[in-house]
């Protein structure tokens, strides 16, 4: 099960996500409790191992500026949010080599676009970020590399595995003390109820 840990802003939120097995670490560059500054998000990469993908996510961000951020960054991976980017603003952004990753808000918009070598989606809630639950329980016959997210917690991230089959799974408020403040004991609680 590929697991996200999404919202990081200190190397420590870093460590404890890598140490606990996290797949990917998610920084915001986005107006957002979590927002992390470029020149943040520069240093939090540096933390990440290279084992680990480190995923930038945007929302609205120009494409051009995306590109420019994630060459700066040294991001492994660009998650563009929201209906708002063409195919083409994908285009300009593949010739960096960064794969990218298209979070979709409603299950109904399921674009998926080269990520990890292949296509890769995540199927997210209406309102990303927000800790809402949706009708994920609702999804079947989802296929391919594709991470549910939306919600999830500790005490609901098993059960939503074995409803869902997802290829994996992405949190950010579940693992939160309060909003923006990652909680470190749920980070591994999280890791250790993905993988059972
Ligand atoms: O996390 C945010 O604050 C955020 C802000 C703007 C666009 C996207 C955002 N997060 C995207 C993610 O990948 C989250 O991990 C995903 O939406 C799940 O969030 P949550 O329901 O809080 O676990």
């Amino acid at each position: 099960m590929f697991v996200k840990i999404c919202g990081l802003r200190t190397e420590a939120d870093v460590d404890c996500a890598v140490t606990a097995g996290a797949d990917a670490v998610g920084f915001v560059l986005a107006p957002s409790p979590r927002q992390v500054s470029v020149d943040e998000a520069t240093r939090l990469v540096a933390a990440v191992p290279p084992e680990v993908l480190s995923v930038g996510v945007f929302l609205g961000m120009p494409v051009a500026e995306v590109r420019d951020v994630a060459v700066k960054t040294g991001l492994g991976a660009v998650q563009l949010h929201g209906a708002g980017y063409a195919a083409e603003d994908f285009a300009a952004l593949a010739d960096l080599g960064v794969p990218l990753v298209r979070a979709t808000s409603t299950a109904g918009e399921r674009v998926a676009v080269g990520a990890f070598g292949e296509e890769m989606l995540i199927l997210d809630s209406p309102r990303a970020g927000s800790g809402e639950q949706w009708g994920w329980s609702e999804l079947r016959g989802q296929t391919g590399r594709w991470l549910l997210a939306g919600g999830l917690r500790p005490d609901n991230v098993a059960e939503a595995i074995e409803t869902v089959r997802p290829w994996g799974v992405d949190v950010s408020s579940g693992v939160e003390s309060t909003r923006g403040t990652k909680d470190h004991g749920l980070i591994r609680e999280f890791l250790a109820a993905a993988r059972p």
